[in-house]
């Protein structure tokens, strides 16, 4: 289903799901190939997937920069940081797209670590799209979960932080879901990228997703639904058991 650059489409299982966002971050990369394609990848049970999915690509991955959707303010480490998930997955598999990730400084306090992580963002801008002085950033893809309440990033539903209006990248350190303190994309910077990519699994989000793809069902000022409103390119990549309660709208 398509409609004001929104897809949505639902696959038989969790294989199918890995294969499309495989293809999926493959097509947008190679759009931009002829720079380091800038990707934002996300944590929690979407790690996995964006792992498996890198493992199906075929690249020069020396020149992909990834960096972090959100991160959680814990040292590196640690089993709740999104850098580890990620590495524990990639450290054998994908060395050197794991050596290209921008790491948020968990050592700082929260406001620091992500003064100092837009700047890093900043600095990449400039030195890999040679575009500095931006407004807003051009990130290529952010491939981004969903939580069951809608939050999306560490932006969760009526926080302050979804007004942020000038920062890219703003601490939280009242997270609802632990652990609390985090950095995150604001809605301005995620609104700029070219395109958002939502792969979910799994019937414990059915709630949450026909509460946001299906018209009238209250879910308008959830995150996740903020984020759909004003992005330019917006890809849900939906297993069935997650698109359980969605068959009736496609
Ligand atoms: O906590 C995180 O690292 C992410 O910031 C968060 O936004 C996540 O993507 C959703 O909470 C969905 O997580 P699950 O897929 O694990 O439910």
């Amino acid at each position: 289903m398509s409609a004001k650059n929104r897809q949505v489409c639902i696959f038989a299982d969790e294989v199918e799901v890995i294969n499309y966002l495989a293809s999926t971050i493959q097509q947008s990369a190679n759009e931009v190939l002829q720079e380091p394609a800038v990707c934002f990848f996300i944590g929690g049970s979407a790690a996995k997937l964006v792992c498996e999915a890198v493992t199906k690509i075929q690249s020069d991955w020396s020149r992909w920069r990834v960096a972090f959707c959100d991160e959680r303010l814990v040292p590196s480490t640690h089993e709740e940081s999104t850098y580890a998930a990620y590495a524990k997955y990639l450290q054998n598999s994908n060395p050197t797209l794991l050596n290209n990730f921008i790491k948020v400084d968990t050592s700082l306090p929260v406001d620091e670590a992500a003064r100092d992580y837009e700047q890093k963002l900043h600095s990449l801008m400039s030195s890999e799209k040679g575009c500095s002085d931006l407004k807003w950033p051009h990130f290529d893809i952010l491939v981004l979960g969903v939580g069951e309440d809608g939050h999306t990033a560490s932006l969760f539903p009526s926080h302050p932080l979804l007004d942020e209006a000038s920062k890219w990248v703003a601490p939280i350190s009242d997270s609802p879901k632990p652990p609390p303190s985090r950095v995150t994309l604001t809605l301005p910077a995620i609104w700029a990228a070219g395109k958002c990519i939502f792969p979910v699994i799994g019937g414990g989000k059915a709630d949450i997703l026909k509460r946001i793809l299906c018209p009238g069902d209250g879910g308008e000022n959830l995150p996740v639904h903020r984020v759909m409103q004003s992005s330019k390119n917006t890809l849900w990549i939906l297993d069935s058991k997650s698109a359980e309660k969605l068959e009736e709208f496609f």
